[in-house]
């Protein structure tokens, strides 16, 4: 479970990104963060590994507190929370398998760092994930030839193979076209039911988070104006999170309706 306890950030330049947040996201549940630009989507989700500090209240993935790890403890700890970026952060010159048995880099002694040798079970394991997301067969081809949406599957291979119980999305269907956006997304959901990972995306494209999200969390200037089932989310409670702006409402409706 994550649980966030009266948490703030105020980034070192003085902006105040989150106040007062109060959460509790279950192991296996499918949540979608929304809100304008710039209302903390990213901030929150950023805060659950510590690409983030917060600055005050208490943030606890199970049993951890968050703010308490130093160190290798990061990075252990990290272990176990996969992130997905918009921008797919793949090495494009090589293989896709190549790109998912980085994941094992971590866990590998010097001499197979510098060698870049895996083992076979390493190979196994990123061979499954591969085959999880429907691109097996891409295995042995290289990056920079395949499409956004493939790679963003090659992203999500990558995070699979390491066996998260948590994944972080920032914007994953951001910079895919419609039908590709629909097939990524389908990857996520079945993630979430076959593997029970808990799936915590931020997203611009509202109605994509109401199709496929269970729980929908609303940011508004750093602070959560809606915390409820998708189903339960009206035209209303949009206005609410997008309040002061039917501009931009309109226009993230229209986007998503591209999606769909
Ligand atoms: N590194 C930083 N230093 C200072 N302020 C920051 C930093 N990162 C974000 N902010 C500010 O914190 C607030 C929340 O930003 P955040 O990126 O979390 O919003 P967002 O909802 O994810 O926006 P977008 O949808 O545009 O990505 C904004 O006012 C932003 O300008």
């Amino acid at each position: 479970m994550i649980e966030f306890i009266n948490v703030e950030k105020v980034y070192p330049n003085g902006t105040k990104a989150l106040e007062n947040i109060n959460l509790k996201i279950d192991q296996g549940e499918f949540v979608a963060v929304i809100g304008l630009s710039g209302a903390g989507k990213s901030t929150l989700i950023r805060c659950i590994n510590r690409m983030h500090d917060i600055t005050d209240g208490k943030l606890y993935v199970d049993e951890t507190n968050v703010s308490n790890l130093k160190g290798k403890q990061i990075r252990r700890f990290r272990r176990r929370i996969g992130m997905i970026f918009q921008s797919f952060n793949l090495v494009t010159r090589t293989t896709v398998l190549k790109n998912v048995l980085v994941s094992f880099v971590p866990d590998n002694p010097l001499w197979r760092k510098i060698t870049g040798l895996y083992t076979q079970e390493q190979k196994r394991k990123a061979l499954e994930a591969l085959d999880k997301v429907g691109i097996l067969d891409k295995a042995y081809v290289r990056v920079d030839q395949l499409s956004g949406g493939q790679q963003q599957r090659v992203a999500l291979a990558r995070t699979l193979a390491q066996n998260p119980d948590i994944i972080l999305a920032d914007e994953p269907i951001a910079s895919l076209d419609p039908v590709t956006s629909k097939l990524v997304m389908d990857d996520f959901k079945r993630i979430n039911q076959e593997l029970n990972i808990s799936v915590i995306m931020n997203i611009h494209h509202v109605e994509v988070a109401l199709e496929y999200a269970d729980r929908i969390i609303g940011i508004r200037k750093g602070e959560v104006v809606f915390d409820g089932e998708s189903a339960k989310v009206t035209d209303e409670i949009l206005h609410e999170i997008y309040s002061g702006n039917i501009e931009e409402l309109k226009a993230a409706l229209e986007e998503s309706h591209a999606h769909v």
